[in-house]
């Protein structure tokens, strides 16, 4: 298996070689050459296994035996031993046909757990075998942040930025990255907003003669591997609740796309999925592309649902190679004109997607209400990302006849502003977070200006 390039230019990498770098050279992003595939034995063989076991035989083929088996299963495994759930990602079921997949049940509360406690071994299996040392340069709106720390803080051969939107992100996202006080790990509050940072960290990527040599690795959603990981939870909902032998729906709130395009590749290896239903905020670009046709960019609009705060939003450009049928040329174009002016889609790319995929926008109002509601109904406290998704499910179900799962992406003790608005008292911090807002916190603030920020991290690589 090799990888290749969305837009068609950027030499085919190895699994490793994927996993060490972030963009592609062309400006595009890496997907697998060929798609592999799970029967529906193998689909019908998974149920009643571990999420460990069930992680290891999806993910197998895409690592390509660059690790050998034991190896990979051990680094599989001790990724979602750190989960406080043995289930690692439980289906709560809220009525006949509605289930939560609850994805927080990791390290920092949030969805970003699943994949890169991973991540992060594989770093540290590949920079180890190589002797390299590596550099990190991740964007985050508050939850991969915190979840990149986690995840490759052991790894001694690495160096940590972390830029987030300076107090844009709720107070528990922002102590959760900066009271990390080890030696290799940096955070930097961008006085701009998420695209200001990922732009940053995508234009780093483009032009690494700042480094001096040493590697500049992604911890985004750009990079493959945080795809590859999230593939296996919607292949281990779908087994749960009877796939192969029965469809399923997913309800995915979406912002830079990396996790309903996982949900995605579940579907294009096998899953039987009847269709993705994509939640927004009110920065609703997703939606209003796939309702609408209007692919342009809007200003960006704060919200009580701050982790999918983001216009340009990186992994749609995955999904675009698919439905233009891999023409990596025709997604150059699409993206350039994208970039410099309000456009649209083709017409039988768009109509490919609206196949299988719906939208929802909610609105402030509505997360408020839903967090109320949903509370009322199912004795769950959401938090303001889930709710978008749990209002959007409950508005696609109508039409689906299919048992709906709805991604929880985040714990709501990470949004107290959110809940608090909603009207409850608050939500407790789980244990081993329970200090966390007397903890010391270390950060720098920068413009968001590239040659401060490149110059940030030069200086302070060890
Ligand atoms: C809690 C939460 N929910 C949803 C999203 C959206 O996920 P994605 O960016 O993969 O679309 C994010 C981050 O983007 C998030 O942090
Ligand atoms: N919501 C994310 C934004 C970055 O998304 P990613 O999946 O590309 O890392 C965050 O919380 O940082």
């Amino acid at each position: 298996m090799r990888y290749i390039s969305t837009r068609g230019q950027a030499p085919a990498l190895s699994f490793e070689d994927v996993v060490l770098t972030g963009m592609a050279s062309d400006g595009g992003l890496y997907v697998p050459e060929q798609i592999p595939q799970l029967s529906r034995d193998d689909l019908a063989a998974m149920a009643g296994l571990s999420y460990a076991e069930i992680a290891f035989q999806v993910m197998k083929p895409f690592v390509n035996g660059e690790i050998d088996d034991d190896t990979f299963r051990q680094i599989v495994t001790e990724a979602y031993a750190t989960f406080s759930h043995d289930a690692v990602v439980p289906l709560n079921q809220l009525d006949a046909n509605h289930f939560l997949l609850e994805l927080f049940h990791g390290p920092t509360l949030a969805f970003k757990d699943v994949a890169l406690q991973l991540l992060g071994r594989l770093l540290d299996h590949f920079l180890q075998k190589r002797g390299e040392r590596a550099v990190i340069m991740g964007a985050t709106s508050g939850d991969t942040g915190s979840a990149a720390i986690e995840g490759c803080r052991h790894c001694d051969n690495l160096d940590i930025f972390i830029l987030h939107p300076h107090n844009r992100v709720s107070e528990v996202q922002r102590r959760q990255m900066t009271s990390v006080l080890a030696d290799n790990v940096f955070n930097v509050a961008i006085e701009g907003n998420f695209d200001d940072a990922q732009a940053m960290v995508k234009a780093s990527f483009a032009d690494q003669a700042f480094l001096n040599g040493t590697r500049l690795v992604a911890v985004n959603s750009i990079n493959w591997a945080r795809i590859m990981a999230q593939i296996v939870y919607y292949v281990a909902a779908g087994v749960a609740l009877g796939a192969p032998h029965r469809q399923v729906s997913f309800c995915v709130p979406s912002a830079n796309f990396g996790n309903v395009f996982a949900g995605y590749m579940a579907y294009r290896m096998g899953l039987p999925v009847k269709q993705f239903i994509i939640a927004t905020n009110a920065n609703d670009i997703l939606h209003r592309t796939l309702a609408a046709n209007d692919f342009s960019k809007q200003a960006l609009k704060e919200t009580l649902a701050p982790s999918m705060d983001i216009v340009v939003s990186s992994n749609f450009e995955r999904l675009l190679f698919e439905a233009y049928g891999r023409d990596g040329q025709a997604v150059s174009e699409l993206l350039e004109r994208f970039q410099a002016e309000p456009t649209a889609l083709g017409e039988a790319p768009l109509e490919r997607l609206r196949s299988l995929f719906a939208s929802h926008s909610v609105d402030d109002a509505t997360i408020l209400e839903v967090i109320r509601e949903a509370h009322h109904r199912t004795k769950e406290l959401l938090d303001p990302h889930t709710a978008t998704g749990y209002r959007a499910a409950e508005r696609a179900r109508a039409d689906v006849e299919t048992p709906m799962i709805t991604l929880a992406t985040a714990h709501p003790a990470k949004f107290a502003e959110a809940v608090v608005k909603a009207g409850f008292p608050g939500v407790p911090l789980p244990p081993h977070m329970d200090d966390l807002l007397e903890r010391e916190e270390r950060y720098s603030v920068l413009p968001a200006e590239l040659d401060k920020v490149q110059a940030f991290v030069a200086d302070n690589r060890r």
